[in-house]
């Protein structure tokens, strides 16, 4: 049996947030990245991974039908390879990714994490996360070394200047990206495990931590920023028309 039938390789893309910080429109997956919707070019870069054999997408709750929809009419920009199912999501991204791994058939073994916050991630930093974990890390995390300084703070909610309490060595720090990845059986077990009151823990990967199990980092990508804010916006246009530029992307 080959790797790719043993090793069989989903992506889950939670993609149910509404996008509070982008402001005031359509969830944030839905809204366009030069015509096209975040999700479609999330999508398009976990099926340009060969390894990606499924996508699970997780829909606002109250949207699936319109998401189901928006990825038929996309079908032709889609590797004919890679099947896309769409589910239900949660009130937090846990929750979602939880919604996401429910619905995984038996025979995945290895499952990708990607936000659909983060449409252009190389495919190149895709397959560094397939690799190691098929090598046989448990848990792997793409990530960037920092460019701030970062603080501690006490946070405060009276609007006074929130006092620092510490400093972290900044070498020691990485700012972790998606697609994390992960043998399925841990991921599955951490989200049994870790509850899913209040936010929610922010990333996979710490709840494999909070089990005890090592999770290792791979080079990340500048361009597999996250769309939060609407100057993100403005960045992942600008990093479209360079690819189109540079190769007719
Ligand atoms: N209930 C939720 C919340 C978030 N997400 C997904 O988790 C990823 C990372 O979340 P984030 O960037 O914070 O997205 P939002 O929650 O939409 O953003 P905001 O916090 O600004 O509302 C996104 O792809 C988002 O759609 C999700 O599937 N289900
Ligand atoms: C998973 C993540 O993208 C890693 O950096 C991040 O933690 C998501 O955080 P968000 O607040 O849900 O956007």
């Amino acid at each position: 049996m080959t790797d790719e039938a043993r090793l069989r390789t989903a992506a889950v893309i939670p993609a149910a947030g509404r996008g509070v910080r982008l402001g005031p429109g359509a969830p944030k997956a839905l809204r366009a990245l030069n015509g096209t919707p975040m999700l479609i070019h999330a999508v398009r870069a976990m099926a340009a991974s060969r390894a990606v054999s499924l996508v699970v997408v997780v829909a606002p709750a109250d949207g699936a039908a319109e998401v189901r929809a928006l990825l038929d009419e996309y079908e032709h920009a889609m590797p004919e390879r890679t099947e896309v199912v769409v589910v239900p999501g949660g009130e937090t991204r846990q929750q979602s990714v939880k919604l996401g791994l429910d619905a995984l058939p038996e025979d995945v073994s290895v499952v990708l994490v990607h936000d659909a916050a983060r449409p252009l991630v190389p495919v190149d930093t895709v397959d560094a996360v397939v690799e190691a974990v098929r090598d046989g890390a448990p848990a792997v995390v793409p990530a960037l070394p920092l460019a701030d300084t970062v603080k501690q703070v006490e946070p405060r909610t009276d609007g006074q200047p929130e006092p620092v309490v510490a400093t972290p060595e900044r070498a020691l720090l990485r700012a972790v990206q998606t697609p994390q990845g992960f043998d399925r059986a841990i991921l599955v077990r951490a989200h049994e495990t870790v509850p899913a009151s209040g936010e929610g823990a922010t990333d996979c990967a710490g709840m494999v931590e909070r089990l005890g199990e090592p999770v290792v980092v791979v080079p990340g990508h500048e361009e597999a920023f996250k769309v939060t804010r609407p100057l993100d916006l403005v960045l992942a246009e600008a990093v479209l028309a360079r690819r189109r530029a540079n190769d007719g992307f």
